[in-house]
């Protein structure tokens, strides 16, 4: 025999081997991946507990096709609360990542307040990586020392009750804005009709404005008080930002599928960020670059810049302060605007609830040529009462702030697994009827009894400004902002539903996340003094 032929003999046999052993080898390999992932799918025996109901997964992705695939999300979430008949619900995303969803106070306390430190940490996502600079700030941040250094400088020198007292007027001058503006617009025989949201929003944008930069307008602004195009803009990337930031997007929940951006958040956010770091950027940029120990501190940004470590180095880098200072506009630019048009709407639905709460304003001042001041707003306890009401009834979004856990937990008698992401329902807390008489009614003489003097609510029985580590520090300041707008708006004109509207639309806009109120608030502005009372 040749030694050619010995040769492909052997190479014959060689691969017949390889071909009868290669289906073999591909069953093996499919074997060890199932028996990976299958491991993972296995729950972890070491707890007792069981995971609290929710909806049978898929191997490897979980209730992920479901979540993509039902929108809004917030709504697939509360119908499957409702079809498990359960006040807690894990819906599983991937092979390990737990969505906890909870729609009772009682939950509620038993995570932010006895449970506070596990659950004191936030879920990481795109939006939120790009608005914070990767995390340099506050309200987005994971709970890391990052987050305790700017906590901290917060809470110590920014927004804390002396420094408040010390930029009173410069919010006395935007309440004074929105007067002027909303005056020019109803100055007319009869009196005009007013875009409230546009009104309320800029209102609060531009408190802070003031209190940050020194100055209302990013560029020439507008005779009438009203937003220049620069407001505008800035205003309308703030909400941008916002909603996408805990929207479920597909390259949040699948990170792989980050790079494609098949739903064109990435594009937004970065979009809305450009715009964000166009108006707000340059200033801090400029301020910084001219920055010298000597200068007077004037506004919160001179405090931020002027902070110092325990060396003496400045404790704030640019990033820090521009990651920081969007977080604070992200923090007001929705709250006091939506409870201030929710309340509106529902007291033109009940005219006798407007009627009293006017009334009670015109008390308190007792001198008709005076304008309401903050200094008055802890006597308002009937409007205060109303703003309560809307932020139980009407929340600005359906979740509060995700939370995410440290460590594995037990709650309301369920394994709640480290890393589980927490959505505490505003609506289902807000709503509840155990917690409320008549959920659905809007009545502010349920909160009378309490005689409350802020929007507080710790006990959770609705969100307002959260509670525990992670909550709200603007409570302070963000009731004094919110009552001042509505208690203005109230004092300054005379509302009623504009002719032709047959009554108030609170629809809710069905976005992911955000329950604003599907047409902004248009109503029908009378004032109810001389013209001198508007001449300041
Ligand atoms: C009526 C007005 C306001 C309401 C209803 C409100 C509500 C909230 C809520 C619900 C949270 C999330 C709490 C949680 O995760 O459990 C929060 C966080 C926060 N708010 Fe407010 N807020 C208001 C105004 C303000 C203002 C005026 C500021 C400051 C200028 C502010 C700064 C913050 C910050 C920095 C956080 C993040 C805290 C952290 O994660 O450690 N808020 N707020």
């Amino acid at each position: 025999m040749s030694s050619n032929n010995c040769y492909s003999t052997t190479t014959t046999f060689l691969s017949s081997v390889i071909f009868a052993i290669a289906p073999l080898l591909i069953i093996i390999l499919l074997l060890t991946i199932f028996f990976i992932k299958f491991k993972q799918l296995i729950p972890n025996n070491n707890h007792k507990q069981s995971l609290p109901p929710g909806p049978t997964p898929w191997p490897i992705f979980g209730s992920i096709p479901e979540l993509l695939f039902n929108r809004p999300t917030y709504r697939w979430l509360h119908d499957l609360m409702k079809d498990f008949n359960t006040d807690i619900a894990c819906i599983r995303l991937g092979t390990t990542t737990h969505l906890i969803t909870v729609t009772s106070p009682e939950i509620a306390r038993e995570l932010l307040k006895k449970h506070d430190a596990i659950f004191a940490s936030r879920p990481l996502t795109l939006a939120t990586s790009l608005l914070s600079q990767g995390y340099k700030a506050t309200v987005v941040s994971p709970c890391d020392d990052q987050w305790r250094k700017m906590k901290r400088a917060l809470v110590s020198n920014v927004i804390n009750h002396s420094k408040l007292a010390w930029l009173l007027e410069k919010r006395t001058q935007e309440a004074d804005n929105l007067v002027r503006f909303v005056y020019n617009q109803a100055n007319q025989i009869g009196g005009g009709v007013v875009n409230v949201r546009v009104a309320a929003q800029q209102y609060s944008v531009g408190v802070l404005r003031r209190m940050i930069f020194g100055k209302r307008y990013f560029g020439k602004g507008r005779e009438d008080g009203g937003p220049g195009k620069e407001e505008e803009e800035h205003v309308e990337a703030l909400f941008s930002v916002l909603s996408h930031s805990y929207s479920y997007s597909v390259s949040d929940i699948l990170t792989w599928l980050r790079w494609f951006d098949l739903d064109g958040h990435q594009r937004s956010v970065r979009k809305a960020m450009e715009v964000i770091n166009k108006y707000q950027g340059s200033l801090v940029k400029e301020r910084i670059r001219e920055w010298s120990d000597n200068k007077k501190v004037e506004d919160l940004l001179d405090v931020l810049i002027s902070l110092k470590d325990s060396d003496g180095n400045p404790l704030l880098c640019e990033d820090e302060i521009q990651a920081q200072l969007t977080e604070l506009f992200i923090a007001v630019v929705n709250n006091p605007h939506t409870i201030a048009e929710s309340a509106l709407s529902e007291m033109l639905k009940h005219p006798e609830m407007l009627e009293k709460a006017t009334q009670e304003i015109d008390r308190v001042i007792g001198n008709e040529a005076e304008l309401l001041q903050e200094s008055h707003v802890p006597q308002l306890t009937y409007l205060i009462a109303c703003a309560r009401e809307a932020l139980r009834l009407h929340p600005v979004s359906t979740f509060n702030l995700p939370h995410l856990s440290i460590a594995d937990c037990t709650v309301a008698g369920y394994f709640i697994p480290k890393g589980s992401h927490i959505l505490i329902s505003r609506l289902g807390l807000g709503r509840s009827p155990t917690a409320w008489d008549q959920p659905l009614r809007f009545n502010p003489d349920r909160h009378l009894p309490e005689n409350r003097r802020d929007l507080v609510e710790t006990d959770l029985r609705f969100i307002s400004f959260s509670t525990g580590r992670r909550g709200c520090i603007g409570m302070e300041l963000g009731t004094n902002m919110t009552i001042m707008l509505l208690g203005r708006l109230l004092q300054c004109f005379a509302w009623k539903i504009p002719k032709g509207v047959k009554k108030m639309d609170l629809r809710i806009e069905e976005e992911e996340n955000t329950l604003l109120i599907a047409t902004p608030l248009f109503a029908h502005a009378t004032p109810r003094f001389n013209p001198s009372f508007y001449a300041f």
